[in-house]
């Protein structure tokens, strides 16, 4: 807890209350990282731990003014939707938001308008500008494949950060007026060419040994430009999240993505 005031005048004039905060998935990879972290930070109390089967009244109960989600596809928008109802704010890591997804919290958010949700396809700072600079790049080349690499548990396939570099891909080709790219796409076996997202070819690799990592390549006529990004370690993603925390109950309303708070 931080106390801002006066000590030369002798009396306290403002007493900062650390922000109380939630975890759900708090017994998963990310969810163990984000209590450590959020449990480090002194401006920060972490006042509910909820995983499969817990009450999610706990965190409502603990007084828990943001939750942070990193569950699982199939049940994050339970989670987000009652938090929502609560009037709790909320920041979700959790994968899988199609735009079908995105328009369902929107509506929710428009009943509680003072609410605030910030949901991140990726944490990582370094990936942020990874799709940065994807989507400046995408404009300049005729051919653009994305190659992204979990660790072998990952219950979804692609990423969502693969899903996301591929529609902002998509939205910088068409703003260029560029069209389909020249590349075939035939295959002798399916998924040999990997998914077609927003006609941007995605091949998801999942192997032991691997954390999150991501590789986007441009071509044209006689060169390729690479951009890549490695997380080797769940850490990397803690400064993004931390961030989120501090800023998501400012904002009322949806944010997508972490750069709109960088
Ligand atoms: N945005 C980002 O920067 C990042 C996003 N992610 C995403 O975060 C999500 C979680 O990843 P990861 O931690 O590796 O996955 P894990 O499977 O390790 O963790 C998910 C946890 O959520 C628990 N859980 C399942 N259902 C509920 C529920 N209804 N309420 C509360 N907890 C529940 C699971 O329990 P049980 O195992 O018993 O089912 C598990 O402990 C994924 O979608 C992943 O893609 C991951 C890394 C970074
Ligand atoms: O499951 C993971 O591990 C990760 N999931 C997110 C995604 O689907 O993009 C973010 C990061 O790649 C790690």
């Amino acid at each position: 807890m931080g106390i801002a005031g006066s000590a030369r005048l002798g009396r306290v004039t403002d007493v900062v209350e650390p922000l109380r905060v939630g975890v759900l998935g708090a017994r998963g990879r990310m969810g163990v990282e984000v209590c450590r972290a959020v449990d480090k930070a002194e401006d920060l109390d972490l006042v509910a731990m909820i995983d499969q089967g817990d009450w999610l009244f706990n965190a409502s109960d603990a007084g828990a003014q943001v939750v942070v989600d990193f569950t699982t596809p199939d049940v994050v928008l339970d989670n987000l939707h009652w938090c929502i109802d609560q009037g709790i704010n909320v920041v979700v890591g959790t994968s899988g938001f199609t735009d079908e997804r995105i328009a369902r919290v929107r509506g929710w958010l428009e009943k509680k308008p003072e609410v605030g949700v910030v949901i991140a396809p990726n944490f990582g700072i370094g990936a942020v500008l990874m799709m940065e600079f994807a989507e400046r790049a995408a404009r300049y080349f005729d051919s653009v494949e994305i190659i992204e690499q979990h660790h072998p548990k990952k219950v979804d396939a692609p990423s969502g950060t693969a899903l996301h570099t591929a529609r902002l891909i998509e939205q910088a080709r068409k703003a260029a007026g560029l069209g389909e790219m020249p590349d075939a796409t035939t295959e002798e076996m399916p998924g040999a060419r990997g998914a077609e997202v927003g006609g941007v070819r995605v091949h998801s690799v999942r192997a032991a040994g691997l954390v999150a990592h991501q590789e986007v390549l441009f071509g044209a006529a006689g060169e390729l430009l690479t951009i890549r990004h490695d997380s080797f370690d769940r850490a990397s993603f803690m400064p993004g999240v931390l961030l989120a925390i501090r800023e998501v109950a400012k904002r009322p309303g949806l944010t997508l993505g972490l750069a709109a708070l960088l």
